[in-house]
């Protein structure tokens, strides 16, 4: 089927069964012969029947073979009027890199608070020994 785009408004009307399109990363996926195929069950998807599927799909941690088989149901590309539904779930690879510069500025906090406890244990023990001297002589 030759690729078009569709408003939010034409992806709606699509919300049954037999006639089933849902909205995945403003793309446009005709799942009705799909959907008695789903792992997941009808159930599923007939409750996000043209709607925005984005954060539904995204949550489960679908497979890249889920991945593979909802590109072979692409029908369009949604065509976002002002006012639409705006998806819920950041692009995938967008939260991870933020997580990874976090965990490495723990690390490098925990690094300083090692070092400066070092400095003030060597610090105290090098008073102690001058204490100690002037207490001696
Ligand atoms: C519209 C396109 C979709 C496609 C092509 C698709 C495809 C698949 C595939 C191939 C699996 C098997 C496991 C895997 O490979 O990840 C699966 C599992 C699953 N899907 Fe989807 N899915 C779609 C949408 C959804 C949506 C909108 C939901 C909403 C919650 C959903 C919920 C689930 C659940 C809960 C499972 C797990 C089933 C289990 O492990 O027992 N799927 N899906």
């Amino acid at each position: 089927m030759a690729s078009q785009d569709l408003t939010y408004q034409d992806v709606a009307e699509h919300n049954t069964k037999k006639d089933l399109y849902v909205v995945i990363h403003d793309k446009i996926f005709d799942c009705s012969k799909f959907v008695d195929e789903h792992p997941g069950g009808e159930e599923v998807l007939l409750d996000v029947a043209g709607q925005d599927a984005t954060e539904a799909f995204e949550d489960v941690g679908h497979s890249d073979e889920a991945r593979e088989t909802l590109e072979q149901l692409k029908v369009g590309t949604l065509k976002r009027n002002p006012g639409d539904p705006k998806p819920k779930t950041p692009a995938p690879g967008a939260v991870s890199p933020q997580a990874n510069n976090e965990s490495a500025g723990l690390g490098v906090g925990l690094y300083a608070v090692v070092l400066i406890g070092g400095l003030v244990a060597y610090a105290a023990y090098q008073y102690l020994q001058q204490q100690q001297a002037v207490q001696g002589a």
